[in-house]
């Protein structure tokens, strides 16, 4: 049975529910290769959850069943409110400005001048309210992204579910944007489901890390720590990041002693090469 409730209108209220989000055995087949199998997953209300697997297991199909945006999906998945997309490539209208490549977004919402006007409110929010009518060509790779983000938000989705959105950015956009999140859903009180591959963004942004294998839900983390309290908690995070590695197939990294270049010997090493000619 597909039990879906998309709300094109954006007139669903936000539930009172626990969860934003009900997965009940979900699976999904392309032909005869099962991509996803029996698929369980709750999305509580306000919570970044984080999914990792390995390339191909399926974690994109899952979000695309979360965003309604599979046709044929089979199981029970239950949406509260609205849901907001961003994937990896910023995927705008060239031939439309930012502004517009926004508020087109609200399409089936409000009318016309109340959507340009949370279109702008939205860029604002995401540190684009000079870039309104620049087209897409003009923006870097981050500003682009950012568009992609506002674009949606938007909606004031309860649900963004975000598809690897920074992994083809440079490292130090991919840290301003991992800040512009924690902005972006404390001020929206909303859920985020974020796909990605990397283990440091997932424990930087989640509140609860969930890794995919063969298509179906393998361990959960809860991090447990207030988001405030996470950074000087290293020990937690160190071991939590461990786990995950060895859940997602990445076996631990042994002790990296130094071997000293000239005598061969591990172990660390202030050996310095004697100066030609010394005595
Ligand atoms: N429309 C489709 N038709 C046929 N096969 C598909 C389709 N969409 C996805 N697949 C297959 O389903 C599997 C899972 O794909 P999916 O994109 O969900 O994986 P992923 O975990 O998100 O991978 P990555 O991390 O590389 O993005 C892959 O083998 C992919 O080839």
């Amino acid at each position: 049975m597909a039990l879906l409730t998309p709300d094109p209108t954006g007139t669903t209220p936000r539930p009172g529910g626990e969860h934003v989000a009900r997965v009940r055995g979900h699976h999904r087949s392309f032909g005869d290769v099962h991509v996803l199998r029996d698929i369980d997953l709750d999305v509580r209300h306000g919570e970044i959850v984080a999914l990792l697997g390995r390339s191909g297991c399926g974690k994109s199909t899952l979000l695309r069943s979360l965003a309604h945006l599979d046709p044929a999906p089979a199981g029970e998945i239950e949406v509260n409110g609205r849901t907001g997309v961003a994937f990896q490539e910023p995927r705008l209208l060239n031939w439309r400005t930012v502004h517009q490549n926004v508020a087109l977004a609200l399409l089936n919402g409000p009318e016309r001048k109340q959507r340009f006007a949370l279109a702008e409110q939205t860029l604002a929010e995401v540190g684009l309210a000079e870039k309104l009518d620049a087209w897409p060509l003009q923006l870097s790779g981050g500003q682009a992204q950012r568009v992609s983000l506002a674009r949606a938000l938007v909606s004031n989705p309860s649900l963004l579910l975000l598809d690897e959105p920074f992994s083809a950015l440079d490292a130090l956009t991919r840290i301003e944007m991992h800040q512009l999140v924690i902005e972006l859903w404390r001020r929206h009180s909303m859920a985020i489901l974020l796909v990605t591959h990397d283990v440091d963004e997932a424990l930087a942004l989640a509140d609860r890390l969930v890794v995919m294998d063969g298509g179906r839900i393998g361990r959960t983390w809860e991090i447990t720590l207030p988001r405030s309290d996470r950074v000087p908690s290293q020990p937690d995070i160190a071991r939590t990041r461990a786990e995950v590695l060895v859940a997602l197939g990445v076996k631990p990294t042994p002790p990296n002693p130094r071997r000293d270049p000239v005598t061969g010997e591990l172990g660390p090493s202030n050996h310095q090469p004697a100066k030609r000619g010394a005595a």
